[in-house]
């Protein structure tokens, strides 16, 4: 009877799931990836689905009406237990693990079954990641629901960062404050993170304990992360993952008192805080209605990429952010090589805008010359289909690599290596 994994991973504007058969216990392989079904745009309506299974691309439709991430999880479930495909979802009692990204792990420094108190521990975490937390709950209860025999387990893009010295993750306010409220940096995107450290180690053929790292996850939120030694060292994400680059509906980092320039009610609550989510009017603009929406109209950077500096761009609103982006993305690079002492094996792009955005890629390294990082036009507008892609530039004294980053296959990989650790008792 085969063992399936469905690796869930509910992003702020999309819901991708993978379907994995586990290897035969005692051995060291990995899951085998039976499909894999990503709805997106639940940002920038109507979402669309893309469907895989195997090598070969069997679906590709717009969806009106998938508007949340539960809805999205909801239908992919159905269209996968209908997939005459895939008879390996046919019974559902045969789906083992269910594997959960969730942003917001607080002090979590390892994946989790999720039980009641885990549950409640993720809720109360749900107002330091407002467009996150809740509605990856939301999945976990459907599936509690929908597929009772399954394990929930919760992998936390918190986790990865919890090697960061004090020094770095600490804010400068009163600590007995910071202590009691567990106000410190965080940082997001770790389960990404980790595979990008396990692909590029395994590219470079340099063990991870050696391997540092500048890695760019550019997707409906975008990070930074300075990897020393396979591990986090710094990244630009903080309490939330609000803090450091703007995204899709989301400031970025701004100075604290903008907020009270704005708007006098910014500090009352939101009209849309629930029952699993309490947040002001401020939380909500920085979060919601910021970033490419408000800039632009579109919360899809491929726009923004193609508009830029065409006639379409009259009045420069695309080019003022598509240059807002790379300016804000250098902030970070800079620093992350000083901070390496400028021993960096790579320049790492992922996530959808940096697997995607070639005019990006090519801007921001541009903007990184000066250290030795250069792209070769060709290899940077074709990647072809490996894992991981050198663009760099023949000569160049530093290497830019980009990274199909895989948050899916990290989790299954995860349940796989420690599937004693979640088996019922
Ligand atoms: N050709 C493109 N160039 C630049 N960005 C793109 C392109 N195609 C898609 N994108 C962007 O990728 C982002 C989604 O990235 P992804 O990492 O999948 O998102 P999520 O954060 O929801 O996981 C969207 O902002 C989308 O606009
Ligand atoms: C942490 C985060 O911002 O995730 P995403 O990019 O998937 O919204
Ligand atoms: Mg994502």
């Amino acid at each position: 009877m085969p063992e399936i994994i469905l690796s869930i991973n509910a992003g702020s504007s999309s819901v991708k799931i993978s379907v994995y058969k586990a290897p035969s216990a005692g051995t060291n392989h990995d899951p085998t990836q039976l499909a894999e079904a990503v709805i997106s745009g639940l940002t920038a309506p109507p979402a669309s689905l893309k469907y895989t299974r195997g090598d070969e691309k069997v679906d590709d439709k717009s969806l009106d009406g998938i508007k949340s991430q539960e809805e999205a999880f909801r239908y992919i479930l159905d269209f996968l237990v209908k997939d005459k495909g895939l008879p390996e979802m046919g019974k559902i009692e045969d789906i083992h693990f269910t594997s959960h990204r969730v942003v917001h792990g607080g002090g979590y420094e390892r994946s989790q079954v999720i039980d009641k108190e885990t549950y409640d521990r993720i809720e109360e975490l749900s107002d330091l990641a407002p467009l996150h937390n809740a509605p990856a709950l939301t999945i976990v209860k459907a599936v509690s629901s929908l597929l009772p025999h399954a394990t929930n387990i919760a992998y936390f893009d918190s986790s990865f960062h919890s090697t960061i010295p004090a020094h770095i993750h600490a804010y400068p306010i009163d600590p007995v404050v910071a202590k009691k409220n567990k106000l410190r940096k965080y940082g997001f995107h770790g389960i990404s993170y980790a595979f990008i450290t396990h692909a590029v180690s395994k590219y470079l053929q340099k063990p991870a304990s050696e391997l540092n790292i500048i890695a760019l996850h550019l997707g409906s939120g975008a990070s930074a992360c300075c990897i020393k030694n396979g591990h986090s060292f710094d990244t630009s994400m903080g309490l939330t993952p609000l803090a450091g680059l703007p995204g899709a509906t989301r400031s970025g980092s701004i100075d604290p008192s903008l907020m009270f320039h704005f708007t006098h009610s910014a500090g009352k609550p939101s009209r849309s805080s629930s029952e699993h989510m309490h947040i002001t009017q401020a939380e909500e603009i920085l979060n919601k209605n910021s970033g490419w929406k408000a800039l632009t109209g579109t919360t899809d950077f491929g726009v923004i990429s193609n508009k830029a500096g065409t006639d379409e761009d009259k009045d420069g609103t695309y080019s003022l952010a598509f240059d807002l982006f790379v300016d804000r993305i250098l902030n970070y690079v800079g620093p992350y090589f000083v901070k390496l002492d400028g021993k960096v094996d790579a320049l790492v792009f992922a996530g959808g805008i940096g697997e995607k955005g070639v005019k990006l890629r090519a801007m921001v390294v541009e903007g990184v010359r000066c250290l030795g990082f250069e792209v070769d036009e060709g290899r940077n507008e074709k990647l072809g289909g490996d894992v991981v892609v050198d663009i760099s530039k023949e000569g160049a004294r530093f290497k830019t690599l980009v990274c199909r980053t895989d948050e899916q296959l990290e989790m299954a990989r995860g349940v796989v290596e420690e599937r004693g650790r979640f088996e019922r008792k």
